[in-house]
């Protein structure tokens, strides 16, 4: 029984709504990757889901990102750990062989860009509350070569240097000029324009548009796959060494006194 994540089958016949659900601010917890996981593997393994829609249960959050919590003062097991269950989360979503569409209905910052940049288009809110990007040099840390790929395959190379030296967290307009989104639209169309976008992928015929992906998409999968284990080593090492978890440390309480 799945807590933080609820799939729902679509109004469209062939199409599910997952959602994600993790109070307070849908941060990727090493339990909610592991219930994504499985939550993607039961529908990879259904034959009667074609393509999957994925956004969050309560507007305002898509995904705060990685759980800096899981990340910060723990031991080089638990970190290893964690980051494989990172790495299997995408892993699952850029092999995915059904059409997956970001509905992105809010903050969407970091490994939440990441998830959606799995997807096969992405369909934003248009609230300039809601930016979208990979910001970790803001945080003091470096994306690893994968999420750099995967934001290269989509906005190229030169786009996608600039955003990462710089962590830029793109308000909808300014990411859909850079081709970080597909689509912006009004919040109260998003669904719609979501499941719209959905219909135009499923009339193509499933094993040809299956092919495709796979070939657009493998050189990057197996770069990481060939070296998962050393990708492991690397963010253990990298996450364990004092100036990182300071930095991390440092950024938490800046986010825990916003409110105070
Ligand atoms: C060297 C190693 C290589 C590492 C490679 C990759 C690493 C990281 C990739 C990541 O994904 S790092 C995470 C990046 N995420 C962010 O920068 C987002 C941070 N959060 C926010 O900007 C905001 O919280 C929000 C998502 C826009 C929501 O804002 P809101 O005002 O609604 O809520 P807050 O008051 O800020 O937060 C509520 C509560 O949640 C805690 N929190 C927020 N984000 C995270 C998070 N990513 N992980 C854990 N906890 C988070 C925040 O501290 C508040 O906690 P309390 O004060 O209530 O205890």
């Amino acid at each position: 029984m799945s807590h933080r994540v609820l799939v729902e089958a679509g109004p469209a016949a062939g199409v599910a709504v997952l959602k994600f659900r993790n109070p307070p601010v849908n941060a990727l917890s090493l339990e909610m990757l592991m219930e994504l996981v499985i939550s993607l593997e039961k529908l990879e393994n259904d034959k009667a889901v074609r393509g999957i829609v994925i956004t969050a249960e309560n507007p305002g959050i898509f995904l705060a990102g990685l759980d800096l919590t899981e990340m910060c003062g723990r031991n080089p097991a638990h970190y290893a750990k964690y980051w494989e269950a990172v790495q299997e989360l995408w892993l699952r979503l850029y092999q995915s062989s059904k059409v997956l569409v970001a509905a992105i209905n809010g903050a969407c910052p970091a490994g939440g860009c990441l998830a959606s940049l799995t997807c096969d288009y992405r369909v934003m809110a248009d609230n300039p509350k809601y930016t979208i990007g990979l910001n970790e040099t803001q945080l003091g840390i470096i994306a690893p070569f994968w999420f750099k790929d995967t934001l290269v395959n989509t906005v190229g190379h030169r786009a996608a240097e600039q955003a990462l030296q710089l962590g830029t967290l793109f308000p909808p307009a300014k990411a859909l000029q850079v081709g970080i989104v597909d689509q912006v639209v009004p919040e109260e169309q998003l669904q719609s324009a979501a499941l719209s976008v959905m219909a135009q992928w499923l009339a193509i015929p499933d094993h040809a548009r299956q092919l495709t992906k796979t070939m657009m998409r493998k050189p990057t999968v197996d770069q990481l796959v060939k070296q998962r284990e050393a990708d492991i080593q690397s963010f253990v090492g990298l996450i364990s060494q004092d100036s990182i978890q300071r930095a991390l440390q440092t950024y938490l309480q800046k986010l825990r006194q916003k409110k105070g």
